[in-house]
Parts: structure tokens; C-alpha cells; sequence
């Protein structure tokens, strides 16, 4: 059974799948502080936020047993990422659920702001009818520059050009051709600082955008600029934007969201006449509510399930065309790394990937990382998983080296894994995905084989000389172990050779050493795959 923590108010509609699955159970804390979410974290396989939970380092160590954490809406900037991907746990969001009431809100505060109508509703029910005072702007024929043309920024484009306005937009991924799609003009900051006559940014706040908006804009701004931010609080320097508004260059601020939230109540803009705010309603629809609880609940149980997920953020999104052809070498992928580090002693300085065949023209990242999990995995067990195995690798100085070729020996498809060590061994495993006969391993080394990569395997290392097969047999049989399958390589008569056998239960340690001590056996290893 599978424990999801619910920190924040979310929709009881969006987690109802939560409620209903049969192997899961929700409990809905909210208001938690960072000691009382430590103490109760580790009892919990998910946890699932809003914005108002910070989900710290302190907390994702204290959570032994997390493997999600899903954040209803879109900012993942209360989650430490960093330390979430060090331990191997899932970071999702849901990025498309509240683009549309988030975009609406912003523009319902564009119109606030052009309009007064928040202080024209405060005079109104103080008993003022005060019809000088609150003289607007129409947004017809005016400009607005929009920094950030992602989700949001985009469907703003789109609706405040049914306004009649003219739209600059700058975003670093923003092309010619998109703008054009989009009936915006591709500009800079600078364009947009000088000409605009309203700016609303739509951009994650980041060390780069951090305070885009700072003094050196507003001394060359066009004078009677009005600012929108619905986005994150830290994008427009906020002491700047008042001293701003206070020289007469800034016609007026919509805020939803603050540098620190909540304000403190002596912030600037709580009682400024030409600042309007919002407590971070951006997102708070009952619509937006619903598809994002609805899109991360999904997504907690595919991870919880072992399912393929999207949307997370610590591991970068794959197109479904992409995962449909991969998914079916996972398992394989994983099985290939795990079979090749239990062959191999000794610290492994590099981990060597060639896909051929149908693998070679798609991007195969994501299979990279189920076979470095199935590689680390053998030492460092479970916790390794597809998230953090690409930190542990880099943190344990292996290196991860892919080759592609688009031809194989006979195979539609062939995934080659090798792994390099310290003390200069090289040990090699190939394997495909056979129609119709499932995953194979076919190369060991030098040895061409035939073996299905499941349960308990003994590899044999020996010399080809007559009786040796007899021996092992015997021995095992006395041993109680039967033996389901045989395969014998070797590469000259009389030479070195490799006996793989799949056995129906794991041998002792005693048998294996048994076995390593016959005539003509050089070394004897037991490999499970599960
Ligand atoms: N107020 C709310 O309740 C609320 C709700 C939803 C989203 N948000 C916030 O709104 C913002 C936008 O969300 P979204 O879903 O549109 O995100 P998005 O990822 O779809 O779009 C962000 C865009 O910003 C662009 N960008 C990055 N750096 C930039 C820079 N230096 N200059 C210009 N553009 C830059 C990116 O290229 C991207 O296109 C995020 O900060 C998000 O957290 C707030
Ligand atoms: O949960 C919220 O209401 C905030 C949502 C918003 O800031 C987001 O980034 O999705």
C-alpha cells in the first residue's frame, strides 16, 4: 500500500483517483512547518504540493521512502530539485493545467489596472462617488510587450489581440517564424522597455531573469508604462518599480505574486495608490485546481507503479513517439547493465553504450539511463533509480560514453554494454529484443550466445575438454540445483571456454566454490536478473 502525503489545500476532486485506487492511501495535512513535515515524511511513498509548502533539503532527507514529489501547478521553485535528484526521487508538475485561468488572470488585472477599478470599488463602498478621480486607459491601439511567450505569455499574445493591441514579445526561444504564427513582433528588452505602453512578464524566475526589470530600465522607460506580473515575484525589482511609479514613469503595477510571500504588511505595494495585488490567485480556478490535482495525481500512481510518466522535471521530457519505440528496451537495457557489472571486479571508470540497428536513429537517452541504473544498481542497489543514476555515475567519477551504428551483425536491433575498470578489465554483453522470442543476450565477451537474460544464471569460465559438462551436471544434481537451460561458448577448439547455465533456484555460496574447484574450471559466478 502506497502513502501520499497532501501538504497544501488541493482540489478534492483533482486526487479523487487517489482516494479510489486500491493501493493507495491519502492523508491531507496541511499548514505542516519543516520540523513537523521531517517528522512525519518518512512514513510517506509521495508527497503532493502547491506553492505554499517549501519541500527543503532537510525535509526530501527525512523522506527515506519518497519517490515523488508532484506540485499542482506549474513553479517548481519551493521544491529543492538538486537535492531531490540526489536521491533519486521524482520531481513532476503539471505545467498545461492552469495556463489559460493564469493568462485570464493576468488579463483581468491588466484591466484593473487600466481601469482603477480596484480603487474605484474601494471609494465606491467607502460612501465617495468619485468620478474624477479614476480616469482609465483604453488597451485599443496601445502596445504591450510581453517577456515570456511560453504557455502563458502566448494565450496573452492571443487575447490582448482581440483588444486591438499591438504585441512585442521577447522570449530566447522565440523565432521568426512563431512570432509571425502568433501575429507578434519578435523584439528585444530594450524594444520593449522603450516602446511598450504595458508590460506583463511570463517568465520562470531564474538566476538570468531574476530582476530583468530593475533601475536601468526604468531610467530609459516610456514614461506612463503600466507593469503586470502574474508570474513569480523577483522578476521586477519591486523597491525599483516603486521609486518608478514614484517619479512619474510608471503609470501603475498589477502584482500577483511577491519577492516574499506573504508580504510583510508594511510592503511598499499594499498601500500604494497606483499598486494593485492579488494573493497569488493566478492559478486558482476551481477549473485549474482540478487539471492540475487531476494531472499530478496521475502521475504520482504511474511512478508509484513503475509506470512511464511525463512531466517530470528533474529528467528531461521524452516525445511519445520517442518512449514508444524505447519503452520495449528497457527492461533489456537494465538486465544488460546488471549482467555486466556482476561479471566484472574491480571500479568501474567507464560504462560503454552502442546502440545498432533500429536503435541508432532515435534519441536513446532515456534507455542510457536503464542500463547505468541496471550497472550501479549491482553495488549500490536500490537506491539507484532512472533519476539520480546520471548524478551517482558523475558523483563516482564514471564515465558514460554512447557510440550508435546504424548496422548490426544480424540483428534488426543490438545493445552492446561494456564496462571499463580501474584494474584494466573490459568485459563486454550484448543482447536484442528478437521478434517473437523476447530479449536475448547474444555476445559475452568474445563468445557468441544464446541466452533469455531472466532469474539465476551461473557463468562458468573453463577449458574446452571433454567431461566438463558431465562434471557441472553431477555436481549441481548432487546439490539439488536443476538446471532449465545450457549454453557453451568458446572461440577454438581446446581453448578457453564459457558455459552459462539458468538454474531453477539460486546455488549456495558452497556450490559455487565447488564448482570453481572441478578439474578444468577456472571460475564459477552466479547472476541473477530479476
Ligand atoms: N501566478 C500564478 O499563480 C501562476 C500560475 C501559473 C504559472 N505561473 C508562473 O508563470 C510563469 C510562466 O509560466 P508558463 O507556464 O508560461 O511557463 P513556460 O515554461 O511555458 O514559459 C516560460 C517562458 O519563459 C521564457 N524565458 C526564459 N527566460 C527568459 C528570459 N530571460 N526572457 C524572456 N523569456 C524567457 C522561456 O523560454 C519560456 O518560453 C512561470 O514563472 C510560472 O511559475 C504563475
Ligand atoms: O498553487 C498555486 O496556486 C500557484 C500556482 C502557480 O504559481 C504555478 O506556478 O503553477
Amino acid at each position: 500500500m502506497f502513502k501520499i502525503l497532501v501538504s497544501d489545500p488541493i482540489s478534492d476532486l483533482g486526487i479523487q483517483q487517489l482516494v479510489d485506487a486500491n493501493d493507495v492511501t491519502v492523508v491531507k495535512k496541511t499548514g505542516l512547518n519543516e520540523d513537523e513535515l521531517v517528522a512525519i515524511i518518512g512514513e510517506f511513498d509521495a508527497l503532493m504540493v502547491r506553492s505554499q509548502t517549501t519541500v527543503t533539503e532537510r525535509i526530501l532527507t527525512a523522506g527515506t521512502n519518497l519517490k515523488a514529489v508532484g506540485r499542482a501547478g506549474v513553479g517548481v521553485d519551493n521544491i529543492d530539485l538538486d537535492a531531490a535528484t540526489k536521491r533519486g526521487i521524482v520531481v513532476i508538475n503539471a505545467p498545461d493545467g492552469n495556463t489559460i485561468t493564469t493568462c485570464e488572470h493576468t488579463l483581468a488585472m491588466m484591466m484593473a489596472l487600466a481601469r482603477h477599478i480596484p480603487q474605484a470599488y474601494a471609494k465606491t463602498i467607502s460612501g465617495t462617488w468619485d468620478r474624477k478621480t479614476f480616469i482609465g486607459v483604453e488597451l485599443r491601439g496601445k502596445t504591450l510587450g510581453i517577456l515570456g511567450m511560453g504557455r502563458i505569455g502566448s494565450e496573452v499574445a492571443k487575447r490582448a489581440k482581440a483588444f486591438g493591441m499591438d504585441i512585442l514579445a521577447f522570449d530566447p526561444f522565440l523565432t521568426e517564424d512563431r512570432a509571425e504564427k502568433l501575429e507578434v513582433k519578435l523584439a528585444t528588452v530594450n524594444d520593449i522597455v522603450l516602446n511598450a505602453d504595458f508590460m506583463t512578464v511570463h517568465t520562470p524566475l531564474t538566476p538570468e531573469t531574476r530582476n530583468m526589470i530593475s533601475r536601468p530600465q526604468f531610467e530609459v522607460m516610456k514614461k506612463g508604462m503600466r507593469i503586470i506580473n502574474c508570474a513569480r515575484g523577483g522578476l521586477i525589482d519591486e523597491m525599483a518599480l516603486i521609486e518608478a511609479i514614484d517619479q512619474g514613469i510608471v503609470a501603475g503595477a498589477a502584482f500577483d505574486v511577491f519577492e516574499h510571500e506573504p508580504p510583510q504588511s508594511d510592503h511598499p505595494f499594499l498601500n500604494h495608490p497606483k499598486v494593485i495585488v492579488t494573493p497569488h490567485l493566478g492559478a486558482s480556478t476551481i477549473e485549474a485546481q482540478e487539471n492540475v490535482a487531476i494531472d499530478v495525481s496521475e502521475e504520482i500512481l504511474h511512478i508509484l507503479r513503475n509506470e512511464p510518466f511525463k512531466n517530470a522535471v528533474n529528467i528531461p521530457p521524452v516525445a511519445p513517439s520517442v518512449m514508444n519505440k524505447l519503452q520495449p528496451y528497457f527492461s533489456l537495457g537494465e538486465k544488460l547493465g546488471s549482467f555486466v557489472a556482476q561479471i566484472t571486479t574491480g571500479a568501474v571508470s567507464e560504462i560503454h553504450i552502442d546502440y545498432a540497428g533500429d536503435l541508432s536513429d532515435v534519441d536513446t537517452l532515456p534507455l542510457t539511463r536503464y542500463i547505468v541504473k541496471g550497472v550501479l544498481s549491482h553495488h549500490l542497489g536500490s537506491d539507484v533509480n532512472i533519476v539520480n543514476c546520471s548524478h551517482l555515475a558523475k558523483s563516482r567519477d564514471v564515465n558514460i560514453v554512447v557510440s550508435k551504428a546504424p548496422k548490426t551483425k544480424g540483428f534488426t536491433n543490438l545493445i552492446s554494454v561494456s564496462l571499463k575498470t580501474q584494474n584494466n578489465q573490459d568485459r563486454l554483453v550484448a543482447g536484442t529484443l528478437l521478434q517473437g522470442y523476447g530479449e536475448r543476450i547474444v555476445l559475452l565477451d568474445k563468445y557468441t550466445v544464446d541466452i533469455a537474460p531472466d532469474g539465476n544464471q551461473i557463468l562458468i569460465s573453463h577449458n574446452d575438454k571433454p567431461g566438463i559438462i558431465g562434471l557441472v551436471g553431477t555436481l549441481l544434481g548432487e546439490n539439488d540445483v536443476n538446471i532449465a537451460s545450457m549454453q557453451v561458448g568458446r572461440t577454438l577448439v581446446g581453448g578457453s571456454a564459457l558455459m552459462i547455465l539458468t538454474v531453477d533456484k539460486a546455488p549456495s555460496k558452497d556450490v559455487l566454490v565447488k564448482l570453481a574447484s572441478l578439474q578444468e574450471i577456472n571460475s564459477a559466478l552466479e547472476i541473477i536478473l530479476n
